[in-house]
């Protein structure tokens, strides 16, 4: 974290004398040789270690978890080693980004996350929590050597009765700092609201509810950070998970969970993780909503069982010179037995074939007195009356076949969706050709969803200990659904904003999101206070609200300022320009159809703008991938064209003014759309 030095609150704090920040410069010397005390250790014991460890397979583990904790114990100067203190009685305690500690183990600095650092972030007047003073400090920005100083503290004398929440001038100056590049942590300064998610424990699943800014996307990254320390072994196996909406946003928060040490924990689209099929077409607005609606899970559901029928007739293995025979009865009662214990279609199949064979062991153990080998069970299981008695009572099928099936005959259609989907939905669904073959078939990305829940069918998929999931409100049922089956006996953090949902499917209430997750009880919670978006701006954006159909508590700013213009203008190279003259980054938002356009405006005139991803200062953001990105300035051009451009255009439009960290400019030249008209 870099902050400016800070102003003086309007509390009294404690003003930092210079002896005392001499003392707390010291103490990071100290802090940092021991860092390098530390690394070294480690560095001395990952050679040893690379001549004792035993077989290949524990020295490759071993070395991979000492490379890694050489890397977390690795010091960046342009990273403060810790960020406040806290003074109990005698005690004094050190809070950083990781645990520091001398050569006989005492601890120099404590790790953010461990049980004593959470009364840094809770502590307050009425719950001291044993903490008399909470100090915060200031760094100067990591300069050109990329070097941050300790530069200032801030006191709070919670034992006196001074605290400064969020007036703290330190919190206010991190708040406020422009951004550029990729989003940072905010370890330094979580609030307590959000540490209380953030600490929430392993098991519970929270849906978080808030306002753009309001930093659901930071509780997220910081509580996947919080449960891989204290879970670490647990959650190395089994793997935390990261989903955000694009390749763009992943990109953008990538360097969080670095920074707190944490290199472990994967991220992925929704349509990364589901890539069954390769997507060749795009659905109509009405087929695709259809594919995304929770109905077709029963549709695919009945689809797959009704492929398994009865035996029709006994079977006949010959062995040697005996020949075993099994009645068409015996073998209905098998595959009745096995349906009825619902286990997964694949799983069922290698049941039944397993208690055929059972079958014709115990006949053969009767006639030659003993046990069969292994080899001769795994013969049996091929043989082809086996095999044939399968493919006819219990086939197998790839989600591919099935779905292609589904597409292409009509009537099988129509009796896996009787009573659930109308002649006209089911028509949708339909192809008027069957494709020459599956790989270059018409598949959609909703497609890759519904072939997801035939594969759950299947098999269960392996799940993560723990998933993160941002902007969920745009998760459709079905994409829910595979979420909710990746995260087995985990937990779920779930984060997002109803009022800025896009999708032609965006849930419109929690509760009915988390019976789709799989998790009908998970607590929702709200967050209120905003950190990103200047209260002018909000107050625009909060116009839209009303015409967005959602019931969502309204944010509170922090920040006051901020600046909005309005004006009818198309000049985005003047607009742009300007915003160039001030500090941070600049986002220019428009309707994707006009990015061409204003690029090449842009390039005209010299500004050198760069697309998504790009690390310049300039950015060219179409509305649909902007949701989760923030710049210090954003300029968003023709609100009237974003809103016209899908549907849900209001939602967007609301997105995209939610942006600014600093001032928005909006240009027009068409009247704004109705909410926005003063
Ligand atoms: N406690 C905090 N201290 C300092 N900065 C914070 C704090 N909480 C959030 N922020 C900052 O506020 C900004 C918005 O946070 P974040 O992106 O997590 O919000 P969000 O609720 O996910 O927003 P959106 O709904 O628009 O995606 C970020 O720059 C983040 O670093």
């Amino acid at each position: 974290m870099s902050a400016e030095a800070p102003t003086a609150p309007e509390i009294s704090t404690t003003i930092a004398t210079s002896d005392e920040l001499a003392a707390e410069r010291a103490h990071l010397v100290t802090s940092r040789a021991a860092l390098k005390a530390m690394r070294e250790r480690a560095e001395q014991l990952f050679s040893v270690g690379d001549q004792v460890a035993g077989d290949a397979y524990t020295a490759e583990q071993l070395g991979r978890q000492m490379a890694q904790r050489i890397k977390e114990l690795s010091d960046d100067p342009a990273v403060p080693l810790f960020f406040g203190k806290l003074t109990m009685g005698a005690e004094r305690w050190h809070i950083g980004r990781r645990h520091v500690s001398d050569a006989v183990g005492e601890p120099l600095v404590l790790d953010w996350r461990a049980p004593m650092s959470r009364r840094f972030y809770q502590a307050s007047v009425r719950d001291p929590q044993e903490v008399a003073v909470r100090r915060r400090f200031g760094w100067s920005p990591a300069g050109a050597g990329g070097t941050t100083a300790l530069t200032s503290f801030e006191d709070e004398h919670l034992d006196s009765g001074q605290e400064l929440g969020t007036d703290s001038a330190i919190l206010t100056a991190e708040i406020e700092r422009p951004r550029v590049g990729p989003m940072r942590d905010i370890v330094a300064t979580i609030q307590p609201e959000q540490d209380e998610l953030v600490r929430a424990d392993l098991e519970d699943t929270i849906c978080v509810q808030g306002a753009p800014g309001t930093g659901k996307t930071a509780v997220g990254l910081h509580r996947a950070a919080y449960l891989v320390y204290l879970h670490r072994e647990r959650l190395r196996r089994s793997g935390v998970m990261i989903i955000g909406p694009n390749r763009a946003f992943l990109h953008y928060i990538s360097a969080v969970l670095p920074a707190l040490g944490e290199l472990e924990v994967s991220q992925s689209t929704v349509a990364e993780l589901l890539d069954h099929l390769p997507v060749r077409a795009e659905d109509g607005v009405a087929a695709a909503t259809l594919k995304h609606d929770a109905r077709m899970a029963q549709v695919l559901h009945r689809a797959l069982w009704a492929r398994i029928a009865r035996p029709a007739g006994p079977i006949t293995v010959s062995d040697g010179s005996y020949r075993w025979r099994v009645d068409e009865g015996v073998l209905r009662r098998v595959v009745d037995e096995v349906r009825r214990e619902q286990p997964p279609y694949a799983l069922g199949r290698e049941r039944v074939r397993a208690r055929v064979v059972g079958l014709l062991q115990r006949q053969s153990e009767a006639r030659r007195g003993d046990s069969p080998p292994d080899s001769w069970l795994r013969k049996m299981g091929k043989v082809k009356a086996v095999a044939d008695l399968l493919d006819h009572c219990w086939p197998a099928v790839t989600p591919q076949q099935l779905l292609a099936d589904l597409y292409t005959d009509a009537e099988a259609l129509s009796r896996a969706a009787d009573g659930l989907l109308s002649p006209d939905e089911q028509e949708l669904l339909h192809w008027p050709k069957p494709p020459r073959s599956l790989r270059t078939a018409p598949w959609t990305a909703a497609d890759a969803v519904l072939a997801d829940e035939i594969a759950g069918l299947l098999d269960r998929p392996a799940g993560f200990g723990h998933i993160v999931v941002d902007e969920a409100q745009d998760l459709s049922p079905m994409q829910a659904r595979a979420l909710a089956r990746r995260s087995g006996h985990g937990s779920l953090t779930i984060l997002g904003d109803l009022a800025q949902g896009t999708t032609p499917w965006a849930a419109r209430d929690w509760r009915d999101m988390l019976g789709h997750l799989g998790r009908p009880d998970g607590r929702i919670v709200p967050l209120s206070t905003g950190f990103r978006v200047p209260a002018a701006v909000v107050a625009l954006a909060n116009r839209l609200l009303p015409a967005l159909d959602v019931a969502v508590p309204p944010a509170r700013s922090l920040r006051r300022d901020g600046s909005l213009e309005v004006t009818e203008s198309a000049d985005v190279v003047a607009a742009a320009r300007t915003a160039l003259t001030r500090e941070g980054s600049v986002g220019v938002i428009a309707a994707d159809a006009a990015v061409p356009d204003v690029l090449d405006a842009l390039h005209a005139a010299g500004l050198e703008p760069s697309e998504l991803d790009g690390d310049g200062r300039l950015t060219v953001v179409p509305a649909t991938m902007v949701k989760g990105l923030e710049y210090d300035h954003v300029i968003v051009l023709e609100p009237a064209a974003i809103v016209a451009a899908e549907p849900r255009g209001l939602h967007r439009l609301y997105v995209a003014l939610t942006r600014a960290v600093t001032s928005l400019i909006v240009l027009h030249t068409e009247p704004l759309p109705e909410p926005l008209r003063v």
